[in-house]
């Protein structure tokens, strides 16, 4: 169905001047119109000095009929009559150099406000990836988030915001050059328009069916072939051990094979308006010379209409050519403005809530009538009305069947869960709420069931998210002792800066989960929320781990360890037990 004047402007479609705006700042806002204004400042200049270059062809070739030239050019011409023809052809080159030098820097000035942009988005969606709730983070996937934090900023500045730029600058040289052909000879402007006809019948009828239709396939495909990807490069072992290498490779082939068919459809098709175009100007110059043949008009005069119709076809067509393209771009990346509306964040500054309630843990941590059920409707109530005090100093382990949500409470313990119902008491006076979480959150070392390695050194590892500069080496180590590594790390010998693969795939199970440990206890923290940290140890190791937990209770810390393991009851001075959506002391 062809498009109505409406439909190629609705929001979706062609994102206008006024929902980008709205995306930026309003000194973000002030910068793009004073890039806009330079970019425009340039495009003037560059139609000036492109047509300057004519009068002075004219007057170079016959400076004493210059009285004869076309009435456009004769005011310009007297006005170089009365300079010397040096100084004039020193002019114009001096014009060229400082329009080029001018366009240098404007383009190095809007490269960087680009840039600047891109740097902004990017941060701001990731701040707000970190606001997510958990819940909600459990139901992203990494190839999209990717995308959203990375690519669409990218996108949107370079082929929208850019594509924008690009496009008043050259409206405003097609404008300018048609209108001064126009005023040269208007017969010209009819010509041009029945020459672009095709073009713009073949943009606007053919483009949203074949190249958005395209376009939209090919950019859904990708996080798609990414997560295909990343699959099969971490499924090595089993890939190889199972002999399903090539399950893992035709599924990627066939799917690249499907965007690369896209992307050479939407490349042969970007490149028609071209094409077009290029035909579209050696007709009009072939038209020109018929003219100037068969026409009886004076010979100086068709010099110069020749002239005049060369310079601004020159500047004309590249200029048309890029206008078609921007337009397309700035279709075909119309989902970045809404995904980058979904998905800013209005607080890039600071994570740290300077207004944060302080929290001083001197007595106990109580959970009154405490409930959860995760989002998803189809699952019951996980944990109901509990009722329990934990006080400072002691080590607790947390036991119950597989599923019933030992996890999911230390996630809430860890202020990782926010929507929970029910209280959570600290010291009987502080109940946490976003206004103390990260107070509370400061006191906290936290090993996970699968807990993150970072493709860094052990020292990273170990100070976690610190400046190198910033981290205290000795107390790197005392953690590393604590976490029974010591000797692990001193037979390297890099020793602390020696290098951990992804995943730290380098590293046994059990040297992964005491690096995590020792990450816990390098914060010297007052409470220790622990998932499943022994369950990869030799009971040697195991035991040497629990004595050091239990010493740490008696220095004051308070431990709460999940766990199925018979021997951590020994330790612990506190068993409670999750069941039936209850805890229970044992
Ligand atoms: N993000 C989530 N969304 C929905 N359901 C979840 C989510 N995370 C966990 N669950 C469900 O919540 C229940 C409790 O999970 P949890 O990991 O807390 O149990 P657990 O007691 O620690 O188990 P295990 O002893 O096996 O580690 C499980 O049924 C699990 O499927």
């Amino acid at each position: 169905m062809p498009h109505t004047g409406k439909s190629i402007l609705n929001a979706s479609f062609f994102p206008g001047v006024f929902q980008i705006l709205r995306l930026l700042s309003r000194k973000q806002r002030l910068k793009a119109i004073e890039n806009i204004a330079i970019s425009v400042g340039v495009a003037l200049l560059e139609v000036f000095s492109l047509t300057i270059i004519l009068p002075l062809f004219y007057y170079l070739i016959d400076p004493d009929k210059s009285q004869q030239a076309p009435e456009v050019l004769r005011s310009v011409i007297l006005l170089m009559e009365s300079i010397s023809w040096i100084v004039l052809v020193v002019g114009i080159i001096l014009t060229f150099a400082l329009k080029n030098i001018f366009s240098v820097w404007q383009m190095h000035k809007q490269l960087d406000f680009l840039n600047q942009l891109y740097l902004d988005f990017s941060k701001r969606i990731y701040h707000r990836f970190y606001r997510l709730k958990w819940t909600d983070y459990a139901q992203t996937n990494s190839a999209e988030t990717f995308r959203k934090i990375k690519d669409t900023p990218f996108e949107f500045i370079n082929y929208v915001v850019n594509s924008y730029f690009l496009l008043i600058t050259d409206v405003v040289i097609c404008v300018m050059m048609i209108s001064i052909i126009t005023w040269f000879d208007y017969r010209i402007l009819f010509i041009f328009i029945i020459l672009c006809m095709p073009v713009i019948i073949f943009y606007f009828f053919f483009r949203k069916n074949v190249i958005l239709k395209t376009d939209k396939s090919f950019r859904d495909l990708t996080p798609v072939t990414n997560i295909i990807l990343t699959q099969g490069i971490s499924s090595y072992a089993e890939a190889r051990i199972y002999q399903k290498e090539d399950y893992f490779i035709n599924q990627f082939i066939h799917i690249s094979k499907i965007t690369t068919t896209q992307l050479a459809k939407l490349k042969t098709f970007a490149s028609l308006p071209t094409r077009i175009l290029e035909t579209i100007g050696i007709v009009l110059f072939a038209g020109m010379i018929i003219y100037a043949r068969t026409s009886n008009a004076d010979a100086k005069y068709i010099m110069v209409f020749i002239g005049l119709i060369s310079l601004a076809l020159y500047r004309i067509m590249p200029s048309l050519n890029r206008i078609l393209q921007s337009l397309s771009q700035i279709q075909s990346y119309a989902y970045t403005v809404s995904t980058l509306k979904e998905n800013l964040d209005d607080f890039p500054e600071n994570f740290l809530n300077e207004n944060s309630d302080s929290v001083d843990f001197k007595t106990s941590i109580e959970l009154k009538a405490l409930s959860f059920q995760y989002a998803d409707k189809t699952r019951s109530l996980l944990l109901n009305n509990i009722n329990i005090k934990i006080s400072k100093g002691d080590f607790v382990m947390l036991q119950g069947p597989s599923g019933t949500g030992k996890t999911t409470l230390l996630n809430i313990l860890a202020g990782i869960i926010q929507d929970y119902a029910g209280e959570i008491i600290i010291d009987n006076n502080v109940c946490l709420d976003k206004q103390s979480i990260q107070a509370w959150q400061s006191r906290l070392g936290v090993v996970s069931q699968s807990p993150v390695i970072l493709q860094d050194t052990i020292l990273h590892n170990i100070a976690f998210g610190e400046q190198h500069v910033a981290i205290d080496r000795n107390k790197v180590k005392a953690a590393i002792a604590l976490a029974g590594i010591n000797d692990f790390i001193d037979l390297l010998t890099a020793g602390l800066d020696t290098p951990i693969g992804e995943n730290g795939i380098t590293l046994s199970g059990g040297q992964r989960q005491r690096l995590c440990l020792a990450r816990a206890l390098y914060r010297d923290p007052d409470v220790l929320l622990l998932d499943e940290v022994t369950n990869q140890l030799d009971t040697k190791n195991k035991v040497y781990i629990l004595e050091q937990l239990q010493s740490l209770c008696r220095q004051g810390k308070t431990i709460i360890l999940a766990s199925h393991d018979p021997v951590v009851k020994q330790y612990a001075s506190h068993i409670l037990i999750l069941d039936s959506k209850t805890l229970t002391r044992s």
